[in-house]
């Protein structure tokens, strides 16, 4: 027993006791940012509720003595069928930032996704090695030539996707965020944009240097800011590149923006869309030609009351019939999280927060630690369901739950 527990890190056997862990070590600011979703927060919490209304069919009576967790991507073999979703400005949870997560990820063979807004650039998180695909989540500007460098960058370095985010036309309504003045504290920038490469005069940004705070108590309600609908103007933003200025983009569209990113991806990085929600989107996708997609609602940071992922899969899956792969991320907290989305029909998942909370807790040893937690509950939960290789894990190993209590085979 005792060399049994000497293996785990007693404060946090879980992801819920990460969570815990990492609350007290964050600022509030941090926290709130990394924690909150839009308006009141109900379909960040519908994220991961909607995972109890199913249930595991546990077969039994076959050999599960070798458990093989591995799934393919991008032409190599992760450990697990699951990866680092792209989460921005990771230094304000530790200085470890996204080489720290870049480093976790390839010690335990999982995809990276890297946020445009991360606070290393992707050159530093490409150098620090490993097979494990890098993919670069891409929000697409409205002035190209930026977004252009940076797939010639992301191509050069060796990144194996694009993940184009497309639920963010505005950004989504974070009232922390809000409350809180959200700033970058002075000695972070974000490293895909450093100052003074941009058309700016080389100044770090208002947004990165907190400079004019008290003079601008609510940042995102610059008329450049362009989240909100609230009488603001949408104007083209021209200074430096900061997160609310550039990340969201309302006029993208199908015919224009994803051919111009096939040309530009294409052939050395695939093109997927990150935030689709719905089959005719799915369809959509399938028709122009993208590699693949994520159902994803951004961690319930968009839309609040859009529906729960893991309940918007199953039409996605039905609509794409295995044209294209069909990815799923949020509220995955659970090994049997995992499992349930591979049976619904996700190719594979991605965790946000919980590498976040990783981070937070012990810096890249924290993200090793939550990898490890997902992964030794995938293994065991395959195990008890009776399946001993991903591919086995299918819709016969679900029940769902209705609201009325009536459990039902899918
Ligand atoms: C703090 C934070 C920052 C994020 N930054 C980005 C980003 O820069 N680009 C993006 O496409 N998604 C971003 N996301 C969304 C994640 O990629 C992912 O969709 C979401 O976190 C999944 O939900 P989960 O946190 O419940 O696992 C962010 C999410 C969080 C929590
Ligand atoms: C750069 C930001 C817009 C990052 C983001 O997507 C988020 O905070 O949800």
């Amino acid at each position: 027993m005792a060399d049994k527990a000497s293996t785990h890190d007693l404060n946090c056997l879980t992801i819920a006791e990460l969570e815990a862990a990492a609350h007290e070590r964050m600022d509030k600011q941090t926290r709130d940012y990394y924690n909150e979703g839009a308006d009141s927060n109900s379909t960040l919490r519908e994220n991961i509720t909607a995972y109890a209304k199913y249930r595991i069919r546990p077969r039994v009576l076959r050999d599960v003595s070798r458990i093989d967790t591995s799934k393919s991507l991008f032409g190599f073999r992760n450990s697990v069928p699951f990866g680092v979703a792209p989460t921005a400005m990771q230094r304000l949870a530790h200085s470890d930032g996204e080489l720290g997560t870049a480093r976790a990820c390839m010690t335990a063979g999982v995809p990276m996704g890297l946020s445009s807004f991360a606070t290393h650039s992707l050159e530093e998180v490409a150098a620090q090695g490993g097979e494990n695909p890098k993919v670069l989540q891409l929000y697409l500007f409205e002035e190209k030539e930026h977004s252009r460098r940076l797939i010639a960058r992301a191509k050069k370095a060796g990144f194996k996707a694009v993940f184009l985010t497309v639920d963010t036309p505005m950004l989504g309504r974070r009232n922390e965020e809000i409350r809180n003045q959200f700033t970058l504290p002075p000695h972070l920038e974000i490293g895909n944009f450093p100052p003074g490469e941009h058309g700016d005069s080389g100044e770090k940004s208002d947004e990165e240097t907190g400079r004019e705070k008290a003079a601008r108590p609510s940042m995102q309600r610059r008329p450049s800011a362009r989240g909100y609908t609230d009488g603001d103007k949408r104007v083209l933003p021209t200074g430096p590149v900061t997160f609310h200025t550039h990340a969201p983009n309302p006029t993208l569209t199908w015919e224009e923006d994803i051919d111009w990113l096939k040309q530009e991806c294409l052939p050395e990085m695939e093109v997927w869309l990150k935030g689709i929600a719905t089959s005719e989107d799915a369809l959509l996708a399938v028709h122009h030609g993208v590699n693949g997609i994520v159902v994803s609602n951004h961690g319930g940071r968009q839309l609040n009351g859009a529906l729960a992922t893991i309940d918007a899969l199953p039409e996605v899956v039905e609509a794409v019939q295995g044209k294209i792969p069909v990815h799923v991320d949020g509220g995955i907290r659970h090994g049997t999280d995992v499992f349930k989305a591979l049976a619904l029909g996700a190719d594979f998942c991605w965790v946000g927060r919980p590498a976040l909370w990783g981070l937070a807790y012990k810096g890249q040893a924290g993200v090793e630690l939550m990898l490890k937690l997902l992964s030794d509950e995938v293994s065991l939960c395959m195990a008890l369901a009776g399946t001993i290789k991903v591919e086995q894990i299918t819709r016969d190993y679900l029940m769902k739950i209705d609201t009325n209590g009536f459990v039902s085979r899918l």
